[in-house]
């Protein structure tokens, strides 16, 4: 089964919203951990164990798990298997991007079942070229994988990168959005090939409507709303708001955690 069919079914079964796994140092002491690898422990199964039985997706951030090398990896590793047996899917955000030949090793790490690291879908950066990302995108279809490509990011300073014009007249976001149109065509019920836009960029211009899944982080925290997104993806095949703090900050009561997730895909549902 293909990530595109995986994730419909998913959503259709639990709902849109994805939650983000980041243990921000800051989110370890409201907790009342250290910042530390038993820390990160505690808090990252302590999260999943809460939203992975009723989140569709989960999206651990990468970062905040190789800040504590090996041994945070082997944390990461411990998120991803017990959030996948919880029947959720994985989204790593990883944002990786490098030239061809080692974009196949990072392909082979994240998206190769027999890698210890391998999940669902990863996120990865165009800007060295779209064509950069080939060896990534054959891995996920070889194994059925997905890939959510930067387009507009949810930062404020995306935009002097996304919105420059290439020679064509088209903007850097608008390439990305076409050659994902491409890679998605006839796909069904949905592309595995996703793009990134946040949830906070506000309007576009650009044409958001193509089909397969758009990742929109930016919601909750840095200041996206469930209006923003449906003003903003009315037209998307498939939209994954995604919150990392706003949730996690609601913890560690692992109740409250789920009912925020619950309470979110309702919103966002209606
Ligand atoms: O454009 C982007 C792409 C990725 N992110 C990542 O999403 C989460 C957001 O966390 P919040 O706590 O909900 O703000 C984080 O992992 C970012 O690296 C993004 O924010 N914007």
């Amino acid at each position: 089964m293909t990530f595109g069919s995986r994730l419909h079914a998913a959503q259709a079964d639990r709902g849109p919203f994805c939650v983000g796994i980041d243990p921000h140092a800051a989110l370890l002491r409201e907790w009342g951990l250290d910042d530390d690898v038993a820390g990160l422990e505690r808090f990252a199964l302590g999260a999943v164990e809460a939203v992975a039985p009723y989140a569709s997706v989960v999206k651990p951030q990468s970062a905040f798990y190789e800040r504590f090398g090996s041994r945070g990896i082997a944390v990461l590793e411990r998120v991803i298997a017990e959030s996948r047996a919880a029947g959720a899917l994985v989204l790593l955000d990883v944002k990786r991007g490098d030239i061809g030949s080692t974009s196949q090793a990072y392909a082979d790490a994240y998206l190769d079942p027999s890698s210890p690291l391998a999940v669902d879908a990863i996120t990865v950066s165009p800007f060295l070229g779209f064509g950069s990302l080939t060896p990534v995108l054959d891995t996920a279809r070889t194994h059925d994988a997905g890939v959510f490509v930067l387009a507009l990011t949810s930062n404020v300073e995306g935009p002097e990168v996304q919105h420059a014009r290439t020679d064509d007249g088209r903007t850097v976001a608008g390439r990305v959005l076409d050659q994902l149109r491409e890679l998605n065509e006839g796909a069904a019920p949905l592309g595995s090939f996703g793009a990134v836009v946040g949830a906070t960029i506000g309007s576009t211009d650009e044409d958001l409507a193509f089909n397969g899944p758009i990742l929109a982080p930016g919601y909750g925290a840095q200041g996206g709303t469930a209006a923003d997104v449906r003003r903003l993806f009315g037209k998307a095949a498939a939209v994954l708001p995604s919150s990392s703090r706003e949730v996690l900050r609601a913890g560690p009561d692992p109740a409250a955690m789920r009912d925020l997730v619950r309470s979110t895909n309702d919103e966002l549902r209606g």
